[in-house]
């Protein structure tokens, strides 16, 4: 009953009414590297977010919580907890233990006593959840067994668990309303699994419908796409980018505010604005569609979790080693407060200040970045080089919002596909012995199979160390976008202190495949010149 409702029935008298008992759901993380917030947090652990975040969310729709804390990986644990909490509650909610590995005993518990229903779904993300019923005293209780990825596990709560439980307490109304959204930026789908997109829902004015502005990277262990978000959109799973002004179904999980959303989580949605019907709120800025401005969570988030999965539910090392990974994308975060704005912005003056703010800060890291492009005809004037400036838009863009990290272009050249041109440059860029080395040097063009193509014949010669992994990862990358990211031979490594990677020659695979790598440079390039990286928060 609302406020609406109580109103009624004092007006006509009744004092008492029949109401729903509240529905007890009991709450528990399993795992043994998680620690409740309170506890120190040592090498290996992650700080256990999942049961505050699904205590908070039961309490906001009305529920009775129960808190049953922390069960580590341990069978007789984890049965003996579960046992109780099923004796107490009308519903209980699991995070984590229902992947693959050898330590999920979440699973095969609830299908000893009780009947698992469903244990894994297609969706993104969200893939392991299981629902299972158990009779305990001649009563049927529910039990949800979410995923431990803090975002798959808040994501399946809305969708899965908060329906069941306003179904218990007498809603009849229990799924998501959902509106019609336009995306204010386009979006890369999942081949593989339909996605569930974080993003936030707003009124737009002028355009007169909604837009939905996503949260930024999706990845399952970011928590930060959960932040002001108060939709999921419904994202088919299927190739390529949903485009920007496209209609979405968005599915309200959190009250709608009057406040435009600002420009907050991700450097993916800086430029956004000009795309489509919103077009109006933005000095248009000339970039167009290109891989940076996407939001693509699947790209990253796919590669982090799925590596976790494999090693199924060994916590240890997993919080550490997300740490490097992710730990950057928190930095993104000051984006706060730049971005969709009223009329009249200046996007430069957005820029101008971003960078204002961060100068002078010692803990600013001033990344020195060269440009090379391998081009015949580039190089005669038969055509314009745009791969070596969309390189640089795209390194731009990604740092942008970077309050840690400023991208300083020191040089860009472009030399036809001879051997001895390209090693020159390479040579030249990266030993020049004082302060003056670029610390990271982008070559596009000749990476494929065609004769003249000798850009890694050039510069794996020169390499102290090669980096094959940063190779891996473009590819991963690109090879769920086409088939051809196979035609791409590129080397990567470190010459001196300097990082060379190639990257090939087109834009769009120029743009991808730099886009999929951007996030572990800095730490890389830090490594390299031998300066420390601060440790970094993988929920972040
Ligand atoms: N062989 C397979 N492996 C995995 C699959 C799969 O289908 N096959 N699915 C992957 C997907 S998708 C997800 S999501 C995860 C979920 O696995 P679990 O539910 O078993 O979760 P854990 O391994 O226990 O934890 C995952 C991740 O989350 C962290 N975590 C766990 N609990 C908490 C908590 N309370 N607060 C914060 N963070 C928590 C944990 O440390 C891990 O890093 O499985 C994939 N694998
Ligand atoms: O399905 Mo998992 O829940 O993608 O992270």
């Amino acid at each position: 009953m609302g406020s609406g409702e109580i109103g009624i029935a004092a007006s006509v008298g009744a004092a008492n009414i029949d109401v729903f008992p509240q529905v007890r759901v009991a709450v528990l993380s399993t795992g043994d590297e998680v620690v409740s917030v309170d506890d120190e947090l040592k090498s290996g652990q992650i700080r256990d977010s999942n049961r505050p975040m699904l205590l908070s969310s039961v309490e906001e729709i009305g529920g009775l919580a129960l808190d049953f804390g922390i069960v580590s990986d341990k069978k007789n644990e984890t049965e003996t907890v579960m046992m109780k909490a099923l004796h107490e509650a009308d519903i209980v909610i699991t995070s984590g233990g229902v992947s693959m590995g050898s330590l999920d005993l979440v699973k095969p518990l609830l299908e000893r006593i009780g009947t698992v229903h469903f244990g894994r779904l297609h969706m993104k993300p969200g893939k392991p959840s299981t629902f299972a019923t158990v009779k305990v005293d001649n009563r049927t209780k529910l039990v949800f067994a979410l995923p431990g990825n803090p975002v798959s596990c808040l994501v399946t709560f809305q969708l899965l668990a908060k329906p069941a439980i306003l179904r218990l307490s007498g809603h009849q109304d229990c799924n998501p309303p959902h509106v019609l959204a336009k995306l204010s930026h386009s979006i890369i789908m999942d081949p593989e699994r339909p996605e569930y997109h974080r993003a936030t829902i707003y009124w737009d004015d002028r355009a007169e419908c909604f837009m939905a502005m996503s949260t930024g990277r999706q990845i399952s262990s970011r928590l930060l796409s959960v932040k002001s978000a108060n939709a999921l959109l419904e994202i088919p799973s299927s190739r390529g980018k949903l485009a920007a002004g496209s209609l979405v179904n968005a599915l309200i999980i959190r009250p709608l505010t009057a406040a435009r959303p600002t420009q907050s989580s991700s450097r993916h949605r800086s430029d956004h604005g000009h795309h489509g019907a919103h077009s109006h709120h933005h000095e248009h800025h000339g970039h167009h569609d290109h891989g940076p401005h996407d939001s693509h969570g699947h790209d990253h988030g796919s590669h982090g979790h799925h590596d976790h999965g494999h090693h199924g539910h060994h916590g240890h090392g997993h919080a550490q080693h997300d740490s490097h990974d992710h730990g950057s994308h928190g930095r993104h975060e000051h984006g706060h407060g730049h971005g969709v704005h009223s009329h009249g912005d200046h996007h430069s003056d957005r820029s101008k200040s971003s960078a204002d703010d961060r100068k002078g800060d010692k803990d600013v890291f001033e990344m020195r970045v060269a440009v090379l492009t391998v081009s015949d005809r580039a190089s005669k004037g038969v055509y314009i080089d745009k791969s070596g400036p969309a390189a640089i838009e795209t390194i731009e863009n990604f740092f942008k919002t970077d309050p840690k990290t400023r991208i300083k272009i020191i040089h860009t050249k472009i030399v036809p596909d001879e051997i001895e041109d390209i090693q020159k440059t390479l040579i030249e860029w990266s030993d020049h012995d004082c302060d003056g080395h670029a610390h990271l040097i982008l070559t596009s063009g000749g990476t494929g199979f065609a004769p003249r193509d000798i850009t890694p014949e050039a510069t794996k010669p020169l390499l102290d160390k090669e980096a094959p992994a940063l190779v891996t990862a473009m590819t991963l990358s690109s090879l769920k976008i086409t088939p051809f990211a196979m035609l791409s031979r590129p080397c990567a490594g470190i010459r001196r202190q300097t990082i060379i990677i190639n990257l090939p020659g087109s834009v769009k695979a120029v743009v991808e495949n730099l886009t999929s790598i951007l996030t572990a440079l800095p730490h890389a390039v830090k490594l390299a010149q031998n300066l420390k990286d601060n440790h970094t928060n993988s929920q972040l």
